[in-house]
């Protein structure tokens, strides 16, 4: 008989990770679950849902904490720290966990893990925490930068640059859809797939399916456990992806036969997405900057069986000669500061810097760079990131038609009347989480001039 397993030995385990910043959370959720797949779904769901929430509110967590802890929690011992926080966040979020239960079980496990002198501050702590929660006073609206950080657990620089960019209301809406649930959402494919038969496929293995918006094979879906266990999914006809990044296709807008270049493709979502679109002619040269990346472009395309995609692995800040002025389209889905997409990976609030966004406006421009000059005249770029600052947005799109023979080019013929919008017109559209059904978003389309005519 297996040993029974400690969850909550498991979940310190993975918030320690996790708090190191090394690698990203989902990640080490993910590699622990696999290690213990004989879990129960419950467990399992247990496990996932103590370590994302402990993450997703931990400056929330800290500021309760230290109301009632005479350390504060960045000088506390780290197993210390990790076990208050997801005590504190069981307490107050998982309706289903006797507050008894939370003491008890951080105690056994502080004491099991040799902090025997601080079992009695934990709890302690955490007692006071579970009787008094009630009347803690937080920051008011008065205090917008405060109240924001700590409502919604963002860092304070972080919700000084959204409050510059988009205002209070704007930002609030923002950070209130990072803390909600993201949904699934997958895209059927449109060529050589009956969409019907996907939909009963998925309806028969029990799982719920949804009209998900703006894009027509959107879908989202609930109520299944491993997605690999989809018939739809092993067989290839469907594809996980959010619809802002499904947008991109739509917008690309690919023509029968079309050469497409995707720079930096890795897993491959937008560029199978356009495959599918070609409907079998064509080439998508789908590259990344390693072969680990590459590799899962390659599984992707095999899985679904995608017979005009050619992976290659290829720098995409240097030049290749020879490709230029060969694409009809050209994909520039550039690394980006992902300030969309925290309602899926949390820990890049806290990771990110000002000058990490600094040093990647950087890059994406000498990546726009060499991408410039492998467009046909008369051809396309996508310039597409899943973040939501405007100098890894807008500021260079700008920079990019002043130095280069591009023009913006309106996005309305490809978009659903919902969407459309003055941005959509001239020639982009940022899409923000909780404004927008989907994930944070920018994608731009550039027609390359056919005469450089400055
Ligand atoms: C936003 S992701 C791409 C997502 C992908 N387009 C999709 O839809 O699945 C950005 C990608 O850029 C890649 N990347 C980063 N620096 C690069 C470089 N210098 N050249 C090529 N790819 C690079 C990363 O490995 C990452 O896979």
């Amino acid at each position: 008989m297996m040993n029974k397993v400690n969850l909550r030995e498991l979940i310190l385990e993975i918030l320690l990770e996790i708090s190191k910043g090394e690698r990203h959370s989902h990640l080490i959720i993910r590699g622990t679950l696999e290690k213990y797949q004989y879990l129960e779904k419950q467990e399992r769901a247990f496990i996932t849902r103590v370590c994302e929430g402990t993450l997703e509110y931990r400056l929330r967590l800290d500021y309760i904490l230290n109301r009632y802890s005479t350390v504060p929690t960045e000088k506390m011992k780290p197993v210390i720290r990790e076990l208050l926080r997801s005590g504190v966040y069981q307490m107050l979020y998982m309706d289903s966990v006797p507050d008894s239960a939370v003491c008890n079980e951080a105690v056994k496990l502080a004491r099991k893990k040799g902090f025997y002198n601080l079992t009695g501050f934990v709890n302690g702590v955490l007692r006071k925490v579970a009787r008094e929660y009630g009347s803690i006073r937080f920051p008011q609206k008065s205090q917008p930068v405060e109240y924001l950080s700590v409502m919604y657990s963002m860092p304070i620089w972080l919700v000084e640059r959204f409050l510059k960019d988009y205002g209070f209301e704007k930002s609030e809406k923002i950070f209130e859809a990072f803390l909600e649930e993201s949904p699934t959402t997958i895209r059927i494919r449109e060529h050589l797939v009956d969409k019907q038969a996907v939909l009963e496929s998925l309806e028969k293995q029990k799982v719920l399916v949804e009209k998900a918006p703006y894009v027509e094979n959107a879908y989202y879906l609930k109520n299944y456990d491993y997605l690999p266990a989809l018939e739809a999914f092993r067989m290839g006809n469907i594809q996980v992806q959010d619809v802002s990044s499904m947008l991109v296709a739509e917008i690309a807008d690919p023509r029968e036969g079309d050469y497409v270049i995707d720079l930096c493709a890795a897993p491959g979502g937008k560029s199978l997405c356009i495959a599918d679109k070609l409907k079998g002619t064509g080439r998508v040269d789908a590259r990344d900057i390693s072969r680990t990346k590459t590799d899962l472009i390659r599984e992707n395309a095999i899985r679904q069986n995608f017979l005009n995609v050619v992976v290659t692995e290829k720098d995409a800040t240097e030049l290749d000669s020879e490709a230029l002025e060969k694409a009809d389209i050209l994909l520039a889905d550039v690394p980006c500061s992902g300030l969309g997409v925290i309602g899926r990976k949390t820990d890049i609030k806290y990771n990110i810097s000002q000058a990490g966004i600094q040093e990647l406006a950087a890059l994406q421009r000498k990546i726009l760079e060499q991408a410039s000059t492998y467009v046909k005249p008369g051809g396309t770029l996508i310039y597409s990131t899943c973040t939501v600052t405007p100098e890894e947005n807008i500021e260079n799109v700008r920079w990019f038609t002043e130095h280069y023979p591009y023009e913006l080019e309106s996005l309305d013929p490809y978009l659903c009347e919902e969407l459309r919008g003055e941005t959509t017109k001239e020639g982009y559209l940022q899409l923000l989480p909780g404004i927008h059904h989907c994930d944070g978003f920018f994608i731009a389309r550039l027609k390359r001039k056919t005469e450089w005519n400055r």
